[in-house]
Protein backbone atom coordinates (compact mmCIF):
# COMPACT_ATOMS: atom_id res chain seq x y z
CA UNK A 1 0.00 0.00 0.00
CA UNK A 2 1.30 3.21 -0.95
CA UNK A 3 0.84 6.60 0.96
CA UNK A 4 -0.87 9.05 -0.16
CA UNK A 5 1.09 12.72 -0.61
CA UNK A 6 0.18 15.15 2.28
CA UNK A 7 -3.26 16.02 2.00
CA UNK A 8 -5.19 13.37 0.87
CA UNK A 9 -5.90 9.93 2.42
CA UNK A 10 -4.80 7.01 0.69
CA UNK A 11 -6.03 3.14 1.78
CA UNK A 12 -2.49 3.20 4.04
CA UNK A 13 -3.73 6.39 6.05
CA UNK A 14 -7.32 5.26 6.23
CA UNK A 15 -6.35 1.98 7.63
CA UNK A 16 -4.00 3.28 10.11
CA UNK A 17 -6.86 6.29 11.03
CA UNK A 18 -9.37 3.25 11.72
CA UNK A 19 -7.01 1.37 13.61
CA UNK A 20 -6.02 4.25 16.30
CA UNK A 21 -9.76 4.89 16.52
CA UNK A 22 -10.67 1.13 16.71
CA UNK A 23 -13.50 2.17 14.44
CA UNK A 24 -15.89 -0.45 13.47
CA UNK A 25 -17.82 1.00 10.72
CA UNK A 26 -21.42 0.47 10.65
CA UNK A 27 -24.26 0.05 8.42
CA UNK A 28 -26.58 1.12 9.93
CA UNK A 29 -24.15 4.74 9.70
CA UNK A 30 -23.79 4.10 6.22
CA UNK A 31 -19.99 4.00 7.45
CA UNK A 32 -17.98 3.46 3.92
CA UNK A 33 -15.17 5.68 3.83
CA UNK A 34 -13.06 6.41 0.58
CA UNK A 35 -9.76 5.41 0.51
CA UNK A 36 -8.66 6.64 -2.83
CA UNK A 37 -7.49 9.77 -3.51
CA UNK A 38 -8.41 10.07 -7.05
CA UNK A 39 -12.05 9.76 -6.62
CA UNK A 40 -11.94 13.03 -4.05
CA UNK A 41 -10.19 14.81 -6.63
CA UNK A 42 -13.27 13.95 -8.94
CA UNK A 43 -15.56 14.70 -6.48
CA UNK A 44 -14.19 18.27 -5.78
CA UNK A 45 -13.61 19.09 -9.52
CA UNK A 46 -17.40 17.99 -10.00
CA UNK A 47 -18.67 20.47 -7.27
CA UNK A 48 -16.73 23.56 -9.11
CA UNK A 49 -16.38 25.01 -4.96
CA UNK A 50 -15.69 28.56 -5.13
CA UNK A 51 -17.10 28.81 -8.59
CA UNK A 52 -20.11 31.89 -8.86
CA UNK A 53 -19.17 32.77 -5.59
CA UNK A 54 -16.99 35.19 -3.78
CA UNK A 55 -13.19 33.55 -3.20
CA UNK A 56 -14.12 32.44 0.19
CA UNK A 57 -16.84 30.15 -0.16
CA UNK A 58 -18.20 27.98 3.11
CA UNK A 59 -19.09 24.27 2.21
CA UNK A 60 -21.10 21.91 3.67
CA UNK A 61 -19.84 18.46 4.36
CA UNK A 62 -22.22 16.04 5.57
CA UNK A 63 -20.59 12.78 7.22
CA UNK A 64 -16.63 13.15 6.96
CA UNK A 65 -16.07 10.19 8.54
CA UNK A 66 -12.36 9.43 8.85
CA UNK A 67 -11.56 12.98 6.72
CA UNK A 68 -11.22 11.78 2.97
CA UNK A 69 -13.28 14.29 1.36
CA UNK A 70 -12.89 16.99 4.03
CA UNK A 71 -9.12 17.62 3.14
CA UNK A 72 -10.03 17.64 -0.24
CA UNK A 73 -12.45 20.34 0.07
CA UNK A 74 -10.29 21.75 2.70
CA UNK A 75 -7.48 21.58 -0.54
CA UNK A 76 -9.74 24.29 -2.79
CA UNK A 77 -9.21 27.19 -0.15
CA UNK A 78 -13.15 26.80 1.28
CA UNK A 79 -14.18 27.11 4.60
CA UNK A 80 -15.86 23.79 5.59
CA UNK A 81 -18.28 23.04 8.01
CA UNK A 82 -18.40 19.20 8.75
CA UNK A 83 -21.68 17.37 10.46
CA UNK A 84 -20.69 13.88 11.77
CA UNK A 85 -23.08 12.18 13.90
CA UNK A 86 -20.44 9.56 15.21
CA UNK A 87 -18.99 11.18 18.02
CA UNK A 88 -15.32 9.29 18.03
CA UNK A 89 -15.08 10.60 13.88
CA UNK A 90 -16.21 14.09 15.14
CA UNK A 91 -13.69 14.37 17.88
CA UNK A 92 -11.38 13.32 15.97
CA UNK A 93 -11.30 15.11 12.50
CA UNK A 94 -10.04 18.43 13.32
CA UNK A 95 -6.54 16.19 14.45
CA UNK A 96 -6.29 14.22 11.44
CA UNK A 97 -6.68 17.87 9.35
CA UNK A 98 -3.73 19.37 11.38
CA UNK A 99 -1.65 16.40 11.05
CA UNK A 100 -2.47 16.42 6.77
CA UNK A 101 -3.38 20.18 6.11
CA UNK A 102 -1.78 22.24 8.81
CA UNK A 103 -2.72 25.04 6.94
CA UNK A 104 -6.06 24.52 6.21
CA UNK A 105 -7.17 23.52 9.96
CA UNK A 106 -8.30 27.22 10.63
CA UNK A 107 -10.86 27.05 7.64
CA UNK A 108 -12.59 23.64 9.35
CA UNK A 109 -15.76 23.58 12.32
CA UNK A 110 -16.84 20.43 13.01
CA UNK A 111 -20.23 19.77 14.09
CA UNK A 112 -20.99 16.79 16.39
CA UNK A 113 -24.84 16.49 15.81
CA UNK A 114 -27.59 14.50 13.31
CA UNK A 115 -27.49 15.93 9.65
CA UNK A 116 -31.04 15.78 9.76
CA UNK A 117 -31.21 18.27 13.16
CA UNK A 118 -29.16 20.86 11.84
CA UNK A 119 -30.08 24.08 10.43
CA UNK A 120 -28.35 27.62 9.94
CA UNK A 121 -28.16 28.12 13.49
CA UNK A 122 -25.33 25.40 13.72
CA UNK A 123 -23.94 25.81 10.27
CA UNK A 124 -24.10 29.21 9.19
CA UNK A 125 -25.05 29.88 5.36
CA UNK A 126 -22.58 27.15 3.15
CA UNK A 127 -23.13 27.85 -0.28
CA UNK A 128 -22.61 23.94 -1.37
CA UNK A 129 -23.25 20.80 0.53
CA UNK A 130 -20.99 18.39 -0.89
CA UNK A 131 -20.35 14.70 0.63
CA UNK A 132 -20.18 11.23 0.42
CA UNK A 133 -23.92 10.93 2.05
CA UNK A 134 -24.88 7.64 4.39
CA UNK A 135 -26.50 6.24 2.14
CA UNK A 136 -29.49 4.91 4.21
CA UNK A 137 -30.65 9.05 5.06
CA UNK A 138 -29.30 10.49 1.59
CA UNK A 139 -32.48 11.74 0.31
CA UNK A 140 -34.19 13.33 4.08
CA UNK A 141 -30.87 14.96 4.38
CA UNK A 142 -30.41 16.49 1.19
CA UNK A 143 -34.41 17.87 1.23
CA UNK A 144 -33.85 18.80 4.89
CA UNK A 145 -31.18 20.64 4.34
CA UNK A 146 -32.66 22.32 1.31
CA UNK A 147 -35.76 23.85 3.17
CA UNK A 148 -33.36 24.68 5.81
CA UNK A 149 -30.51 26.55 4.06
CA UNK A 150 -31.50 28.45 1.02
CA UNK A 151 -27.96 29.97 0.90
CA UNK A 152 -27.52 26.67 -0.45
CA UNK A 153 -26.93 26.80 -4.40
CA UNK A 154 -25.18 23.90 -5.28
CA UNK A 155 -25.39 20.04 -4.57
CA UNK A 156 -22.73 17.30 -5.26
CA UNK A 157 -23.19 13.94 -3.19
CA UNK A 158 -22.55 10.78 -3.47
CA UNK A 159 -25.45 7.98 -3.12
CA UNK A 160 -26.65 4.84 -4.18
CA UNK A 161 -26.81 4.36 -7.74
CA UNK A 162 -30.94 3.15 -7.80
CA UNK A 163 -30.90 6.37 -5.28
CA UNK A 164 -28.97 8.70 -7.41
CA UNK A 165 -32.12 7.43 -10.73
CA UNK A 166 -35.03 7.88 -8.62
CA UNK A 167 -33.86 11.57 -7.81
CA UNK A 168 -32.39 12.33 -11.08
CA UNK A 169 -36.12 10.95 -12.98
CA UNK A 170 -38.04 12.80 -14.76
CA UNK A 171 -42.50 12.01 -15.09
CA UNK A 172 -43.76 8.51 -16.84
CA UNK A 173 -40.64 6.27 -15.90
CA UNK A 174 -40.88 3.55 -13.50
CA UNK A 175 -38.25 5.16 -10.58
CA UNK A 176 -39.90 8.71 -10.64
CA UNK A 177 -41.10 8.88 -7.36
CA UNK A 178 -41.42 11.90 -3.77
CA UNK A 179 -37.87 12.35 -4.53
CA UNK A 180 -37.79 13.17 -8.16
CA UNK A 181 -40.73 15.48 -7.54
CA UNK A 182 -39.93 17.15 -4.40
CA UNK A 183 -35.74 18.03 -5.73
CA UNK A 184 -37.58 19.41 -8.70
CA UNK A 185 -39.46 22.03 -6.41
CA UNK A 186 -35.66 23.12 -5.61
CA UNK A 187 -33.64 22.71 -8.51
CA UNK A 188 -32.21 20.69 -11.08
CA UNK A 189 -30.91 17.40 -10.56
CA UNK A 190 -28.58 15.74 -12.76
CA UNK A 191 -26.39 12.12 -12.19
CA UNK A 192 -23.45 13.11 -13.37
CA UNK A 193 -20.82 9.42 -12.73
CA UNK A 194 -20.76 6.29 -11.48
CA UNK A 195 -18.51 5.41 -8.68
CA UNK A 196 -16.52 1.82 -8.64
CA UNK A 197 -17.41 -0.19 -5.44
CA UNK A 198 -13.55 -0.51 -4.74
CA UNK A 199 -13.14 3.11 -3.72
CA UNK A 200 -14.74 2.70 -0.41
CA UNK A 201 -12.89 0.69 2.66
CA UNK A 202 -15.20 -1.20 4.07
CA UNK A 203 -16.71 -2.29 0.09
CA UNK A 204 -20.12 -1.10 0.22
CA UNK A 205 -22.58 -3.96 -1.25
CA UNK A 206 -24.44 -1.58 -3.49
CA UNK A 207 -23.25 0.34 -6.66
CA UNK A 208 -23.04 4.62 -6.15
CA UNK A 209 -22.90 7.13 -8.39
CA UNK A 210 -22.76 11.31 -7.78
CA UNK A 211 -25.66 14.11 -8.11
CA UNK A 212 -25.33 17.47 -8.89
CA UNK A 213 -27.96 19.54 -8.06
CA UNK A 214 -28.63 23.64 -8.88
CA UNK A 215 -31.19 25.70 -7.04
CA UNK A 216 -33.72 27.08 -9.15
CA UNK A 217 -35.72 30.58 -8.71
CA UNK A 218 -37.40 30.62 -5.36
CA UNK A 219 -41.18 29.79 -6.32
CA UNK A 220 -43.10 32.36 -4.04
CA UNK A 221 -46.98 31.95 -5.33
CA UNK A 222 -47.25 28.98 -3.70
CA UNK A 223 -46.90 27.26 -0.03
CA UNK A 224 -44.48 24.20 -0.27
CA UNK A 225 -45.99 22.12 2.45
CA UNK A 226 -49.40 22.17 0.23
CA UNK A 227 -47.27 21.16 -2.63
CA UNK A 228 -45.38 18.54 -1.22
CA UNK A 229 -49.10 16.93 0.61
CA UNK A 230 -49.93 16.46 -2.44
CA UNK A 231 -47.19 15.06 -3.83
CA UNK A 232 -47.26 13.03 -0.83
CA UNK A 233 -50.82 11.34 -1.68
CA UNK A 234 -50.78 11.20 -5.39
CA UNK A 235 -47.48 8.66 -4.89
CA UNK A 236 -49.27 6.68 -1.62
CA UNK A 237 -51.19 5.39 -4.16
CA UNK A 238 -49.33 5.84 -7.20
CA UNK A 239 -51.28 2.73 -9.21
CA UNK A 240 -54.68 4.56 -8.89
CA UNK A 241 -55.63 7.70 -10.47
CA UNK A 242 -55.36 11.26 -9.57
CA UNK A 243 -58.87 11.67 -8.15
CA UNK A 244 -59.03 8.58 -6.34
CA UNK A 245 -55.51 9.05 -4.95
CA UNK A 246 -56.16 12.67 -3.72
CA UNK A 247 -59.30 11.79 -2.53
CA UNK A 248 -58.24 11.66 1.86
CA UNK A 249 -56.47 14.98 1.33
CA UNK A 250 -59.03 17.09 -0.65
CA UNK A 251 -61.69 16.12 1.21
CA UNK A 252 -63.42 13.93 -1.15
CA UNK A 253 -63.20 12.14 -5.12
CA UNK A 254 -65.84 15.08 -5.71
CA UNK A 255 -63.69 17.70 -4.94
CA UNK A 256 -60.49 15.91 -6.03
CA UNK A 257 -61.76 16.12 -9.65
CA UNK A 258 -62.65 19.11 -9.54
CA UNK A 259 -59.64 20.65 -8.26
CA UNK A 260 -57.41 18.52 -11.18
CA UNK A 261 -60.15 20.19 -13.71
CA UNK A 262 -59.31 23.71 -12.60
CA UNK A 263 -55.50 22.97 -12.65
CA UNK A 264 -56.16 21.54 -15.66
CA UNK A 265 -55.26 18.32 -15.46
CA UNK A 266 -57.04 15.05 -16.84
CA UNK A 267 -58.91 13.40 -13.15
CA UNK A 268 -57.87 9.90 -14.85
CA UNK A 269 -54.45 10.52 -15.36
CA UNK A 270 -51.91 9.27 -12.11
CA UNK A 271 -49.49 10.81 -10.35
CA UNK A 272 -46.23 9.12 -11.79
CA UNK A 273 -47.25 11.21 -15.13
CA UNK A 274 -47.41 14.72 -13.53
CA UNK A 275 -44.33 17.31 -13.25
CA UNK A 276 -43.57 19.83 -10.48
CA UNK A 277 -45.20 22.32 -12.45
CA UNK A 278 -48.50 20.53 -12.72
CA UNK A 279 -48.45 19.85 -8.43
CA UNK A 280 -48.06 23.22 -8.32
CA UNK A 281 -51.19 23.62 -10.25
CA UNK A 282 -52.94 21.77 -8.73
CA UNK A 283 -52.07 23.03 -5.32
CA UNK A 284 -52.69 26.49 -6.65
CA UNK A 285 -55.91 25.38 -7.65
CA UNK A 286 -56.67 24.05 -3.83
CA UNK A 287 -56.14 27.51 -2.45
CA UNK A 288 -58.35 29.42 -4.74
CA UNK A 289 -61.40 27.04 -4.56
C1 LIG B 1 -20.48 7.05 3.49
S1 LIG B 1 -19.66 7.62 4.96
C2 LIG B 1 -18.65 8.90 4.27
C3 LIG B 1 -17.40 9.21 5.07
C4 LIG B 1 -16.41 10.17 4.41
N1 LIG B 1 -17.03 11.42 3.99
C5 LIG B 1 -15.74 9.53 3.22
O1 LIG B 1 -16.09 9.87 2.09
O2 LIG B 1 -14.89 8.67 3.43
C6 LIG B 1 -20.99 8.47 5.78
C7 LIG B 1 -20.63 9.22 7.05
O3 LIG B 1 -21.82 9.88 7.53
C8 LIG B 1 -21.93 9.74 8.94
N2 LIG B 1 -23.38 9.84 9.26
C9 LIG B 1 -24.32 8.87 9.23
N3 LIG B 1 -25.55 9.37 9.51
C10 LIG B 1 -25.38 10.70 9.72
C11 LIG B 1 -26.27 11.79 10.06
N4 LIG B 1 -27.60 11.58 10.20
N5 LIG B 1 -25.76 13.02 10.24
C12 LIG B 1 -24.41 13.25 10.07
N6 LIG B 1 -23.53 12.27 9.76
C13 LIG B 1 -23.99 11.02 9.57
C14 LIG B 1 -21.29 8.39 9.24
O4 LIG B 1 -20.87 8.27 10.57
C15 LIG B 1 -20.13 8.39 8.21
O5 LIG B 1 -18.99 9.02 8.75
Amino acid sequence: MTAEPPGLLGPAEIRQLAEELDVRPTKKLGQNFVHDANTVRRIVELAEVGLGTDTDPLVLEVGPGLGSLTLGLLGTGARVVAVEIDPALAGRLERTVVAHAPDAASRLTVVADDALRVDSGHVGEPDALVANLPYNVAVPVVLHLLAELPSLRRVLVMVQTEVADRMAAGPGGRVYGVPSVKLAWYGTVRKVAAVPRSVFWPVPNVDSSLIAFDRGPERTDVDRATVFAVVDAAFAQRRKTLRAALASWAGSAERAGEILTAAGIDPRSRGEQLDIDQYVAIARAAATM
